[in-house]
């Protein structure tokens, strides 16, 4: 099977001009077949705050009123994505920037309040759960050597737009294009990987099992933001996905070599 790179790139990375950069000249210079998701949570909050439309957030996930689709369909699928397709244009790299209603590429539903994900009766509001990943559209543009660069936006098929937590993205797609491709995942923030100490850089586990997690999360020392990363993390790869590796940004390149991050394990 041929090689393909899912790689997320993480909200404080979109967030800093410089890194932003940095991070697209290297993904431009990844060799092979490459599909890029981005979020872009930050500036969707700061924009919202300039507007007056307050913010909640729960398990990682943004509670999506109608405005608030409106802010996060211009930010995500707008500005973000085109912002970062211009890039990597200007770095010689053809890419195409697509949300999940384009080609049809990412279908989902509205979670509801009674859904598993909708614990404890909680109404997200305009969220989507991924139903189906056009697979033979992502193919068809792989192999014309055109990058696809992913918003988290999807849509129900019915013509509304859902907002979809980008690591969910990342995780779903890996998994679906992993029957046609051999799919590394990589999950790219501001920091070096999964970390002991989340103020040491150098505290990165370079390795991590379910047993782990599961422990390092009693300890609190796995929080917030980081555990629905790993619940993607660990659902691709025991879901087809060859390897998953979280780490830094600035790293990718041994990131991709297996030199740095953190290895998700599936045991
Ligand atoms: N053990 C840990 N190691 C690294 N980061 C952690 C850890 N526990 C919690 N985190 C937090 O998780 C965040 C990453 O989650 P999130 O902000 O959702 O990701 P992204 O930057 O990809 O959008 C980190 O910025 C960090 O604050
Ligand atoms: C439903 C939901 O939570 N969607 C996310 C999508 C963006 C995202 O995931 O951005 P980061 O990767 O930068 O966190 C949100 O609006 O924050």
């Amino acid at each position: 099977m041929e090689k393909l790179y899912v790689i997320k790139i993480g909200g404080n990375i979109i967030d800093d001009d410089q890194k932003l950069v940095a991070f697209l000249k290297d993904f431009a210079a990844v060799k092979g077949l490459k599909v890029l998701v981005h979020g872009g949570g930050k500036l969707v909050t700061k924009m919202a705050s300039q507007l007056g439309i307050e913010q909640q957030m729960i398990d990682g996930r943004r509670i999506t009123d109608a405005e608030t689709l409106k802010i996060v369909t211009m930010v995500y699928a707008g500005l973000i994505n085109k912002n970062i397709v211009a890039q990597l244009q200007g770095n010689g790299c053809n890419a195409l920037g697509l949300c999940g209603a384009d080609g049809n590429t990412i279908q989902s539903h509205k979670r509801g309040s009674n859904s598993p994900l909708g614990v404890g009766g909680i109404d997200y509001g305009f969220v989507g759960d991924v139903d189906t990943v056009n697979t033979s559209l992502l193919q068809s543009l792989l192999a014309q050597q055109i990058a696809i660069v992913l918003a988290p936006i999807t849509h129900d098929l019915n013509g509304l737009l859902l907002n979809t937590n980008a690591d969910t993205i990342a995780q779903e797609t890996a998994k679906a294009l992993s029957t046609i491709y051999n799919v590394e995942l990589i999950y790219s923030f501001e920091k070096a990987g999964v970390l002991l100490d989340i103020n040491d850089d150098t505290s990165v586990i370079s390795s991590l099992t379910p047993i782990y997690y599961q422990e390092l999360k009693e300890q609190h020392r796995i929080f917030a933001g980081m555990i629905p990363k790993l619940d993607n993390a660990f659902a691709a790869i025991n879901n087809g996905v060859s390897k998953v590796i979280i780490g830094k940004a600035e790293q990718l390149q041994e990131l991709i070599s297996g030199n740095s991050g953190t290895a998700i394990i599936n045991v």
